[in-house]
């Protein structure tokens, strides 16, 4: 269902020109044109409210205007629509996956993060979301962040259940578990990969795509990437994704989405490089790096 390169959207701010991390109202018209911008260089579909799109710090009524503008420009150019939905506890995720709009193609779900249950209620808290959702899910799983192991074997058994669509590979490596699990993955069940750094060789190993925040900047050519590997255009693939790698590590050399949107607006495609609390502006010298690397 989810195959090519996703992009988990910035979310572009108005300028205040007060402190750092203080930042003004969601400059919504900017976010349908960067939205646009990546469909029309190649990405596959949009993922709104990820980490990326600092959802943790936006309003519930930004999260919605976010999610409008961008099914607004999904619905126009007829590509799937993703929507982070975070939480660490069933019934409030399960309320909020009820509550999403139409026209949402997947629902991007955290593995439930901190209070670390053991697999077997992983297992239980995603079975209950998928049996009630109105839409299919995709599993986000990055124990670096939520603190929770998940198997190979536990992402295969959720992957049978018919509304649990793929998971969002981010282990911070290509690790044995990623391999087993691309070597034998239930039918109809895609993994995409979410650690920018390290896209290309998951790609190689046989993921779908992959959500990627670096993608923002280069979407023709994660884009491309993706089309490499699929087309077996391993010389090309393989030069691409050493590029790609050095540019997603300059991206990340500071949390994520500083940097990103440090040259977002640099470049002009955004009107300031405000990031919320607690999040700070990236450095001039990462954003200068950054943009080094995407020049070339
Ligand atoms: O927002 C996302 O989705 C992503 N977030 C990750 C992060 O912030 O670590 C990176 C990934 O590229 C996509």
């Amino acid at each position: 269902m989810l195959k090519g390169i996703h992009v988990p959207l910035v979310t572009p701010f108005a300028p205040t020109g007060t402190a750092p991390g203080v930042t003004g109202e969601v400059a919504a018209d900017v976010l349908g044109k960067l939205a646009c911008r990546v469909l029309d260089e190649g990405a596959s579909g949009l993922v709104a409210l990820g980490t990326t799109g600092e959802a943790a710090a936006l309003s519930p009524d930004e999260r919605a205007q976010v999610v409008e503008v961008c099914a607004e420009v999904c619905r126009e150019r007829e590509v799937p629509l993703t929507v982070g939905v975070t939480g660490n506890d069933t019934h409030s995720v399960l309320r909020a996956l009820e509550a999403l709009p139409p026209d949402v193609t997947a629902a991007l779900v955290t593995v439930p993060y901190f209070l670390r249950p053991s697999e077997r209620g992983v297992v239980a808290h995603f079975e209950a979301l998928a049996d009630g959702s109105p839409v299919p899910l995709v599993i986000y799983h990055i124990p670096y962040r939520t603190g929770q192991a998940v198997s190979a074997a536990t992402l295969r058994h959720l992957g049978a259940h018919p509304m649990i669509a793929g998971v969002k590979y981010a282990t911070g490596g290509v690790d044995q578990e990623a391999l087993d699990l691309l070597g034998d993955r239930p039918d109809g069940f895609d993994v995409l990969g979410g650690d920018d750094a390290v896209i290309s060789p998951l790609l190689a190993a046989g993921a779908s795509g992959g959500i990627l925040a670096s993608a923002n900047l280069a979407p023709r050519d994660f884009a491309d990437l993706a089309a490499a590997w699929d087309a077996g255009d391993v010389t090309r693939a393989r030069d691409l994704g050493h590029r790609l790698t050095r540019l997603s590590a300059a991206l990340f050399a500071e949390p994520n989405p500083t940097v990103i949107k440090g040259v977002l607006a640099a470049r002009g495609l955004i009107p300031s490089a405000d990031v919320r609390l607690p999040l700070l502006p990236a450095s001039e010298a990462s954003v200068a790096a950054a943009e080094a690397l995407l020049d070339r």
